[in-house]
């Protein structure tokens, strides 16, 4: 591991990876890889969540697709030094922002969307001009061993690199110095993630999970909601970090949602949901037992078949859930949806900031302003207002966790300044020491106050060009004193 982290520190040293061109065409290697080996790709993604390719096409492949799309539009503008506003003691030099790339970065992904959780943050890191180590989950080993296979055809080797393994090789590669971490996981990892990277003093961006509630108001177009509730809950059999965990509601409205779930399931997956081509699979057997044991004491609505052999969890409603039970304390991540039932908007609000800030938030109302008060008066990574997921679909939107959700972003131009430093540049020139004099010592009580003057008033462009047409006037008026005198 060591020598492997060593080999790419020293290709990065080269400043091969800096140029724009050499990132571009990285960038253009990496579409061409998902373009030309799209069928192993698919593959791959399909054995390893039960998918149908059509679905790990549209889950996986169009976002990565999109995400390189941009970065190859926007990155001459993002990597781009940016003019900054100077001071009075600044006025004559030159300030700007240069990002730089941050040096070795490491990816490590998670299972339930392996493929986009590698690319979408490789995409920035490659952008930014790092060399990466990316490492897949052992849990989706398909994708994991196409990534091994298929990254070094199209990408540069010395400076990108794919580490296979579980949790041994994950611990003995979090002992080597990287200059940023992203892991995507759960919390309990997560903490460990960022120890490892204390030793270093490692910078990380943490995209981790949680319970996301989903509020849907009294005035609200139920059929709807439930139909894009039920979207977003049920695909990748719940097996998504921003799924909706569950329904908060006012007591009446239980049992519409149900109702209109259930019919829902029926349109979206058919009469037998086992043999619909667009219903997951619960990845590996703890999981489907830890899911097992959730629905236990609880008052089934709807669903609940499970199959141990298949992993098959059915679609399932849970209603009347008592707040303290087993499954309002940990996050779901499976196709299982309670839910809890409150007065009104106010008690919404309450139980919602009781509990760890969620990685997305979900409300649903015609009431704009019911939905933005949800927003103000609440904490989340982020919010969709009648709609679930979508907001991971907007790259002009940052993707992240807050709080126990996690620490930082990406996506778009965010991935670009995740992996980014940005380097304050102020270029001086060898004149001016009349000036500076002002800062040298000894100090006295005049130079403190041209010190303020300097470095504290606040001159909008009006008051420079005031100052700029006085100071020529002065100097005009010496001149033409000068010049009348010596007439
Ligand atoms: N915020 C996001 O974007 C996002 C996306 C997907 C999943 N998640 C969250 O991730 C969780 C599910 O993922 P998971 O954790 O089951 O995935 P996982 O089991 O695939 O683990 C994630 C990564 O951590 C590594 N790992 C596991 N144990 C480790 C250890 N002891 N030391 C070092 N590395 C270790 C694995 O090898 C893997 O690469 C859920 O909580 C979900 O919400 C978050
Ligand atoms: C025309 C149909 C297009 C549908 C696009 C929907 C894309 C959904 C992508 C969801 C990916 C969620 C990944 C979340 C990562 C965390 O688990």
């Amino acid at each position: 591991m060591e020598h492997q982290v060593q080999r790419l520190r020293q290709a990065f040293r080269s400043g091969r990876s800096r140029p724009l061109r050499f990132r571009l065409q990285q960038l253009e290697a990496l579409r061409r890889m998902v373009q030309e080996r799209e069928k192993d790709i698919l593959a791959a993604i399909a054995a390893d969540l039960s998918k149908s390719e059509l679905n790990a096409y549209s889950h996986e492949v169009i976002t990565i697709l999109g995400e390189i799309d941009f970065m190859l539009a926007n990155l001459s503008e993002l990597a781009s030094a940016k003019p900054a506003k100077k001071n009075l003691l600044t006025m004559l030099d030159e300030a700007y922002v240069q990002p730089e790339p941050l040096g070795v970065v490491l990816i490590i992904g998670a299972w339930n969307y392996p493929f986009v959780l590698i690319m979408q943050p490789l995409v920035g890191a490659i952008a930014a001009g790092n060399a990466v180590i990316v490492k897949p989950s052992e849990l989706s080993e398909n994708t994991a061993k196409i990534l091994a296979k298929l990254l070094p055809q199209y990408l540069d080797q010395d400076l990108y690199a794919v580490v296979n393994g579980g949790v041994a090789e994950t611990t003995e590669l979090l002992k080597q110095r990287f200059d940023h971490i992203l892991y995507t996981g759960n919390t309990a990892v997560g903490k460990i993630v960022m120890e490892a990277a204390a030793k270093h003093l490692t910078p990380v961006t943490l995209e981790l999970g949680g319970k996301s509630p989903c509020y849907i108001d009294r005035d609200c177009d139920l059929d709807i909601a439930c139909r894009r509730i039920t979207w977003g809950k049920y695909m990748n059999c719940g097996q998504t970090c921003i799924a909706p965990d569950y329904i908060l509601c006012e007591a009446s409205l239980q049992d519409q949602i149900v109702q209109k779930v259930k019919e829902t399931v029926k349109d979206f997956y058919g009469e037998n949901i086992k043999e619909s081509p667009d219903y997951e699979r619960i990845i590996n057997l703890r999981h489907f037992k830890r899911l097992q044991s959730l629905l236990k004491g609880q008052k089934i609505a709807f669903g609940g078949e499970t199959d141990e052999a298949t992993r098959y969890i059915a679609p399932t409603i849970l209603t009347d859930v008592d707040p303290n039970s087993k499954v309002m304390q940990e996050e779901i991540f499976g196709p299982i949806l309670p839910i809890v039932s409150v007065k009104n908007v106010d008690e919404a609000i309450n139980f919602i900031n009781d509990r760890e800030k969620p990685l997305a938030l979900y409300v649903f109302s015609h009431n704009n302003k019911l939905i933005k008060r949800v927003i103000d008066e609440t904490s989340s990574g982020g919010v969709t207002g009648n709609d679930v997921i979508m907001h991971f679909t907007v790259n002009s939107l940052p993707f992240g966790g807050v709080g126990a959700s996690g620490m930082g972003a990406y996506h778009g131009k965010y991935s670009f300044d995740t992996f980014s430093h940005q380097r304050p540049c102020l270029l001086k020139g060898l004149k001016g020491e009349s000036v500076n004099k002002l800062r040298y010592p000894p100090n006295s009580q005049s130079k403190l106050g041209w010190a303020k003057f300097f470095l504290l008033k606040q001159l909008g462009r009006r008051e420079l060009v005031i100052m700029i047409v006085s100071v020529l006037a002065v100097a005009a008026a010496i001149f033409v004193k000068f010049v009348l005198e010596c007439a």
